[in-house]
């Protein structure tokens, strides 16, 4: 029988907290405490159609999910309940795991190979062997829970995208395929030089406890010293032949690891540039953002900390298993006996520690953001008198990063030492084991000497293996969604007819627009509005009247849902859009500078425009005379965003750059707002000129900027225009505008 929706819920411990267009927030409980999971669940979700970004925190338990807003809430629902029942049921064990993308050479497989192995030997041999199986067995069951726990998964596609039949390790490197294999072959040699040079270490203690070594006589070396000598010799050349190896191959990941992100940077940002506006507004720039930084380097970070590590650990097993199982069967299994329990350890160490990691880490950066808050408002502060009040905050947030600290070092230390035992314990018993065998006869010293140090190599190197797995997984992460930003559509420049730029006569119509953002109702409802050509279209409204929306149909930012956009009585949408908006300048209401000097601001865009051009605009938008006062005049660097500019330069800057691109339609949203009346009034003598042969759209909330345009809109809040005429036309209709009008030049009342 189905489940109810409540049930469900229930069953899952997941329940909506909030449930708003594009977004909705989840407590999901069996998140909570389980950091490996709340990943897994994040990749599971990331990697589904429609959702754009995921964030499950397992310190909380909530669940942000971001998603494109053409899914209902029940829909989104669902896409929820089917992850968190997928992960559940990745920790029942009865959950599905699709297992495309897991590395070939994981730990794991090494072990099942290893413990199959010992086994078919177990059953026709004696006891210790089967002790081996078994202790081989069981690590292999607990990387292979742990691996499915934090696998993603659950969630099959109905089909896989293409990309996802290799494993994303393989997808990640993409060209550099045989820098690859190189560097994994030399991490494996570097692992097997270091065997190698505790048995010739172990061989030189034998020399010593026993005299001459015989192999060494059949080869010619006769005496101990020289015996010392040659070993000491062969130890030393080891040794450098393991730090050229371990050097060459941390070089060559790390170097893989840049030019992989570099690679992927490279072929990601000229996509994220043609992406389509809506993809890139309001809080999904910093999505993207994160993708171009942290996952990229996410992608990158596997290879560089922590394949080298799993290919060592892999070939210890290689080696090590059929080497005890040949030479030393009866002191196998305690040799590794403690293999399974550091490796259960290590995941448990992982999950257990990761809500302290990210507990230390929220408490720090609120402790951070505190501080940098309270040194930016000094001013208030004082005026206030609020110090201690201030005080007692930054105390208070300090000691719960104190606590936190704490806590994570507690347990840190104490897994250190708990690993600490479990190899010293082995130790112990492989030489009380080992020392009878010997003591017996029936193991020969020669071989139970050299092997001693072995299984301590490979336990040092498993403690780890919690946080590799959940690297691994994490990388996967990143490379999902790297892939679905890869797939976002993107706006094509070649595409359409060609518009000669210099014939453009400048009439603009929106034709029956409707529009609406997605998730919202509409901003524009059946709107018809003519820019008429070489005139000056002032187009004025309450906020939210969708003004700029307006302006961002003509730039074909945005597409109507129903209606056309016409250019010189041609379809926008069919024209190619490099040349649309070469014939368009467009300052917009909140003007961006780019860091760098102000002639390089006011030139952006038109590269190739001359000093003279360059001076010529900045005097039309009146802050030629700001800039000559400035010791380095045109060479001064503005900062990032132009933080050492105020808002009325910026928007002059930035109509300056309008200005030098010279487009026949120039659309200025809110482009004067900052300025002072007087500027605005040199501005606006400015543009006359500027305007006789173009055509200008000019939105504006101040009606003295748009008192001289040829014909003014007045948007009402239907989403169409409530007035429309000239400045005097308006006046003496007596309607909105004339009462706006009245209230800015003080007549009210
Ligand atoms: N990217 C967006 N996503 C969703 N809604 C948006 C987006 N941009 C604008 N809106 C909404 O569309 C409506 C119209 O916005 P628009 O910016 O066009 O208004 P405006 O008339 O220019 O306002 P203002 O005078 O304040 O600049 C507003 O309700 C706004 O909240």
């Amino acid at each position: 029988m189905p489940l109810t929706k409540e049930r469900r819920h229930e069953k899952l411990s997941a329940r909506p907290r909030s449930v708003i267009p594009g977004r909705q927030r989840w407590d999901i409980g069996v998140v909570s405490g389980r950091p490996r999971l709340a990943g897994t669940l994040e990749t599971n979700l990331c990697g589904t159609p429609g959702v754009l970004a995921a964030r499950a925190n397992p310190v909380t338990g909530r669940l942000l999910i971001h998603h494109d807003t053409r899914l209902t809430g029940d829909q989104v629902a669902r896409i929820v309940l089917r992850a968190v029942a997928g992960v559940v049921g990745g920790i029942t064990g009865s959950g599905q795991v699709a297992t495309a993308g897991q590395p070939k050479t994981d730990g794991g497989l090494a072990l099942i190979a290893a413990g199959a192995s010992a086994t078919i030997v177990a059953v026709s041999v004696p006891a210790p062997l089967i002790g081996l199986g078994a202790v081989l067995g069981t690590t292999a069951i607990i990387i292979r829970t742990a691996w499915r726990k934090s696998a993603r998964a659950a969630l099959r596609e109905p089909s896989p995208p293409k990309w996802a039949k290799q494993p994303p390790l393989l997808t990640i490197v993409g060209k550099h395929r045989r820098r690859f294999y190189f560097a994994a072959a030399l991490s494996v040699l570097g692992q097997l030089m270091d065997m190698l040079l505790v048995l010739v270490i172990g061989w030189i203690v034998l020399v010593l406890v026993r005299g001459e070594s015989a192999a060494l006589i059949s080869l010619g070396l006769t005496g101990a010293t020289t015996q010392i000598w040659v070993l000491a010799a062969a130890a030393a050349l080891v040794c450098l032949g393991l730090a050229a190896l371990s050097c060459t191959a941390g070089i060559q990941w790390r170097a893989l690891a840049h030019d992989v992100r570099h690679e992927w940077r490279d072929r990601l940002y000229p996509h994220v540039q043609r992406l389509e506006l809506r993809h890139l507004e309001d809080e999904r720039t910093t999505r993207v953002a994160r993708l171009l930084t942290d996952d990229i380097n996410q992608l990158g970070t596997f290879l560089a900390s922590s394949a080298h590590e799993v290919l060592s650990l892999t070939t210890s097993f290689f080696v090590l298993v059929p080497v005890f199982l040949v030479f030393a069967p009866q002191i196998a299994w305690v040799a590794f006996l403690p293999v399974p329990i550091v490796t259960w350890l290590s995941f448990r160490h992982h999950d257990k520690v990761g809500p302290d990691y990210l507990d230390v880490a929220e408490n720090e950066s609120a402790l951070n953001s505190r501080l940098t808050d309270n040194l930016a408002a000094t001013a208030t502060v004082k005026s206030f008198s609020a110090e201690s009040h201030e005080i007692k905050r930054v105390s208070a947030l300090s000691a719960r990063y104190r606590d936190s600290g704490k806590r994570l070092d507690r347990a840190a230390v104490s897994y250190t030492e708990t690993v600490r035992v479990s190899a010293t314990v082995s130790l112990a018993g492989i030489l009380l084991l080992g020392g009878r065998a010997v003591l017996a006869e029936t193991l020969r010293f020669e071989i139970f000497n050299p092997l001693v140090g072995l299984p301590q190599q490979v336990l040092w190197k498993l403690p780890n293996l919690g946080n590799v797995v959940d690297g691994y997984q994490q990388t996967a992460a990143a490379l999902r969604r790297v892939r679905y930003l890869e797939d976002l559509p993107v706006e094509s420049d070649t595409r359409g007819r060609r518009l000669d730029v210099d014939q453009v006569k400048g009439e603009m119509v929106l034709e029956n627009v409707t529009f609406g953002y997605p998730g919202r109702p509409p901003v524009l409802r059946g709107l018809t509005l003519r820019v008429a050509p070489k005139k000056v279209t002032g187009i004025v409204g309450v906020t939210g009247a969708g003004k700029t929306t307006i302006a961002k149909l003509l730039l074909r930012f945005q597409r109507p849902e129903s209606g056309r956009v016409l250019l010189d009585g041609q379809d926008i949408t069919e024209l190619r859009l490099r040349d649309l908006r070469k014939a368009i300048g467009f300052v917009a209401q909140d003007a961006f500078l780019f860091d760098g000097t102000i002639e390089d601001n006011i030139r952006y865009g038109t590269f190739q425009a001359s000093r003279r051009r360059v001076v010529d605009a900045a005097r039309m938008a009146a802050v030629d005379e700001f800039v000559e006062t400035l010791p380095s005049k045109y060479a001064t660097a503005i900062g990032e965003r132009g933080v050492s500019l105020s808002g009325g330069q910026k928007q002059r800057i930035s109509l300056a750059r309008a200005f030098v691109k010279d487009a026949p339609i120039v659309v200025l949203d809110e482009a004067t707002s900052a300025v002072d009346n007087e500027t605005e009034a040199a501005i606006q003598h400015a543009l006359r000129d500027f305007a006789r042969d173009r055509t200008l759209v000019v939105i504006a909330h101040r009606l003295s900027t748009i008192r001289h345009a040829d014909h003014i809109y007045v948007m009402g809040t239907g989403g169409v225009p409530a007035e429309e005429g000239t400045h005097e036309e308006l006046l003496r209709l007596g309607g909105i505008y004339a009462s706006l009008w009245r209230l800015q030049v003080g007549e009210a009342g």
